[in-house]
C-alpha cells in the first residue's frame, strides 16, 4: 500500500480483499509470488517464527480447486524457508464468516489432510457484519476432535460482540482469540480463567481502522498483558494494509502501553 494510503476502516477494509486482492491473486503464479514475498518481508523484519493464515479459494480460470490452492501455498512456504532459513513458517486455514457449513467443513478437511505439511490450526475470519457464527459449531467441534488448534477473530466490532456470538465461540474452546475488543467484563473474566489462552492483539490495525476509541495508549494491550495466565501476542493483522511490520508493533508497545 503506498505511503499515506493506510487509512482503512472496517467498512473499506474487507472490500479491499474481495474487490482487489482476490482479483490480483487469482492464479498459481501470483499465489506463489505473494506467499514468498510476505515470508521474505517477515524474515527481513527479524521474525523467527511466523504463522500465515489464508482462506482456501478455488481458481476456476486455472482449474485449481481449494486443495490445489493449499498445496501451492505450502510449496511456496517450503521454497521460502529454503531461501530464508532464519524463519520457521506454519499455516492456519481460515473459515470466512460468509462461508456455508459445507465450505467450513471443507476447510477442516484440508487442514487435517495438510497437517503433516505445516498446517497447525483453523481460524474464523472475515467481515464481522456478515454471517451467524453458530452455523460453524459442528465444523469447529470437528476441528478440535481431529487435533487441530483453533483461533477466532473475537469481538472485533460491536456487531460481532453479541453475548450469543461470544458464548458460541468460547464453547468451541479456542486456543487463541484475535482482537478481543468489545468484551464485557464477565466475558473478560471467563477468558482470563482459560489459562494459557493466546490473545492475538493488533495495535496498528485497531488504532488506524478506528476499531477502538483513542490512540495506542488507549489500546487494550495495556490491560491484557498485565493479566496472569493469558499469553498476549502482538500481531500485525496485515502489514500491507496498515503499514506496520511486527518490529514496529513491538516498538509501539514499548512507548505506548
Ligand atoms: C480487522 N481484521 C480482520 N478481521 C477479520 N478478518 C480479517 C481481518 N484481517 C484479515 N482478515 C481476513 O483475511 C482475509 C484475507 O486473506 P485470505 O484471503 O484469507 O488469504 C480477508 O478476506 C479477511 O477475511
Amino acid at each position: 500500500m503506498p505511503l499515506g494510503k493506510h487509512d482503512y476502516n472496517l467498512e473499506t477494509f474487507f472490500p479491499l480483499f474481495s474487490s482487489y486482492i482476490y482479483r490480483l491473486v487469482d492464479d498459481a503464479a501470483s499465489l506463489r509470488y505473494s506467499t514468498i514475498s510476505v515470508i521474505q518481508d517477515f524474515a527481513n523484519d527479524g521474525v523467527a517464527y511466523l504463522e500465515l493464515r489464508t482462506t482456501p479459494r478455488a481458481f476456476p480460470r486455472e482449474d485449481l480447486d481449494k486443495e490445489a490452492y493449499v498445496n501451492h501455498v505450502i510449496i511456496a512456504i517450503d521454497e521460502a524457508q529454503q531461501r530464508f532459513p532464519s524463519i520457521q513458517v506454519r499455516l492456519i486455514l481460515s473459515i470466512d464468516r460468509r462461508n456455508t457449513l459445507a465450505e467450513a467443513n471443507k476447510v477442516i478437511e484440508l487442514a487435517v489432510s495438510f497437517s503433516r505439511r505445516g498446517v497447525v490450526a483453523v481460524d474464523l475470519c472475515g467481515d464481522p457484519t456478515q454471517g451467524d457464527v453458530s452455523l460453524f459449531t459442528p465444523a469447529f467441534e470437528q476441528a478440535r476432535a481431529r487435533g487441530l488448534k483453533i483461533t477466532a477473530h473475537f469481538a472485533e466490532a460491536e456487531y460481532s460482540a453479541t453475548e450469543a456470538e461470544l458464548e458460541t465461540i468460547l464453547r468451541w474452546m479456542p486456543d487463541r482469540l484475535g482482537h478481543v475488543i468489545h468484551v464485557p467484563e464477565h466475558v473478560k473474566t471467563q477468558i482470563a480463567a482459560r489459562l494459557g489462552i493466546g490473545l492475538e492483539l493488533c495495535l496498528s490495525c485497531n488504532v488506524q481502522a478506528r476499531m477502538i476509541v483513542g490512540g495506542f495508549d488507549a489500546h487494550h494491550f495495556g490491560q491484557w498483558w498485565r493479566v496472569d495466565g493469558v499469553v498476549v501476542v502482538p500481531c500485525t493483522d496485515d502489514v500491507g494494509v496498515f503499514g506496520s511490520p511486527v518490529s514496529n508493533e513491538w516498538a509501539l508497545i514499548q512507548v505506548g502501553c
